[in-house]
């Protein structure tokens, strides 16, 4: 095992199980040389290194945040385009800014902006669709190695013709299986890459043929991927899954081949029992965009069940169906579409009839699902300090939380809810300062 390179002193606050948190004040976290914490301890009883790096006073350091839903090339649109539906919000305004990725150099300027803005912004660990250009999606990668983000990044794929426009989709579903599997192969070959994996990435069942479907569900089992595809996002698309397949979109998934233990099903918002109970057999998990979700999804995803039924869940952005960049925005807005869910919405109805009881968490889910819940879905060894896991990590110095003495829950509750990217001070993946200019 590599040496102790690397020493911190620092309060931390993570969530080892979904409801507890726990504070470890004046902790000494030891690193090795491949970024991997060795020993969580508290400090007066540790061996310490000269070298040690305090960060008392500076804030409280959290585990690095997790997005499992971000659409790379949409990042110039972030905040807008958000008054249409779904299905003419990809044709009017999507489609047409993805197909601008076949330039490499407009490529690399938005790529590397936007791994900059998100490691800022402490998404340590983040799940990338790209578009259909394979060198461009390969450039994404290659960013995320080099500005030392921890990354799956998909080749989208897309070949219908009857739902996708003549400029912006595979030739066919043999051009869709073949670029896919040299992506993969592309990203495996970066030099020193530690951090990022290639995914198959269907864009969803409506984008794609069942040819290219199958073919891609092989692909990933030949090739050991990991998987990323839209699941049941709005009724639009739930219907049209219907329609076409006779049944939903985790059941036509399943029989594609797509739904593994290394699958990251976007949104999900229409899935029912049966569903949840295929989901949690295979393994697959679920990116919830409960921001992206209030636009384009016509309902809200049932979290709480979702996770009671063990259905393994973490939290995206969703960029750009949601509008920002900041998974913590998220995390909030988890907490606040559940309690809407709970309470329902419609004044003109009783109290009882309003909404759906026992749907909502509280700041600890939350918190848990921006680390360890996304953590777990991707089977990472992060969202956590302890030996065995990375320091992947993110020190908030929240303004004015010493007007008043705070218990460590106050304290999270607040980062939680109102904490900005500004209140990040550093970011780490790997045990490496990725962001100097926070
Ligand atoms: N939110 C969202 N849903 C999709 N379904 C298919 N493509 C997309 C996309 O880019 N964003």
């Amino acid at each position: 095992m590599p040496d102790i390179v690397s020493q911190y002193r620092a309060d931390l606050l993570h969530s080892p199980e979904r409801g507890q948190i726990e504070r470890i004040p004046d902790a000494l976290v030891s690193v090795d040389g491949d970024g991997m914490i060795t020993s969580v301890a508290q400090y007066s009883a540790a061996k310490t290194t000269p070298d040690t790096i305090d960060l008392r006073g500076q804030g409280v350091l959290i585990p690095g945040l997790v997005d499992l839903h971000i659409h790379a090339p949409q990042f110039p649109q972030l905040g807008m385009a958000l008054d249409v539906p779904l299905e003419d919000w990809l044709l009017r305004y999507t489609f047409p800014l993805e197909a601008r990725y076949a330039d490499l150099d407009f490529a690399t300027e938005v790529y590397g902006a936007m791994v900059r803005r998100l490691l800022a912004g402490g998404t340590t660990t983040a799940v990338y669709f790209a578009t259909i250009h394979a060198a461009s999606s390969l450039r994404l990668a290659e960013i995320c190695v080099e500005l030392g983000q921890r990354a799956l990044v998909g080749r989208v794929a897309m070949d219908d013709p009857e739902s996708c426009p003549e400029y912006y989709r595979d030739a066919d579903a043999k051009t869709a299986i073949k670029d896919t599997a040299d992506f993969i192969t592309a990203v495996r070959a970066i030099p020193n890459n530690t951090l990022v994996e290639a995914t198959v990435t269907p864009r969803f069942i409506p984008a794609c043929s069942d040819e290219a479907l199958a073919g891609l569900g092989q692909l990933a089992a030949e090739m050991n991927a990991p998987i990323q595809t839209h699941c049941s996002e709005s009724d639009w698309e739930h219907h049209f899954v219907h329609a076409r397949c006779g049944m939903s979109d985790t059941f036509a998934l399943d029989s594609f081949g797509l739904l593994t233990r290394r699958t990251v099903l976007a949104h999900a918002g229409f899935i029912d029992d049966d569903d949840m109970d295929l989901i949690r057999a295979r393994g697959a998990g679920i990116a919830h965009c409960p921001l992206s979700n209030t636009y384009f999804a016509n309902a809200a995803f049932p979290l709480r069940h979702a996770l009671e039924k063990s259905v393994r869940v973490g939290l995206g952005t969703d960029i750009s169906g949601g509008p920002s960049a900041f998974l913590l925005d998220n995390a909030r807005a988890a907490v606040a579409t559940s309690r809407m869910l709970e309470t329902g919405t419609d004044p003109s109805k009783e109290q009882h009839s309003r909404g759906v009881p026992e749907s909502r968490i509280d700041f600890r889910g939350a918190f848990w699902l921006a680390t360890m819940g996304g953590a777990d879905v991707l089977d990472l060894p992060v969202g956590l300090f302890a030996a065995g896991r990375h320091f992947d990590a993110v020190l908030v110095d929240l303004p004015d939380t010493d007007l008043v003495p705070l218990s460590d829950e106050d304290l999270l509750q607040a980062i939680v809810m109102r904490a900005t990217p500004a209140d990040l001070k550093a970011t780490w993946v790997a045990g490496r300062r990725v962001c100097d200019d926070q």
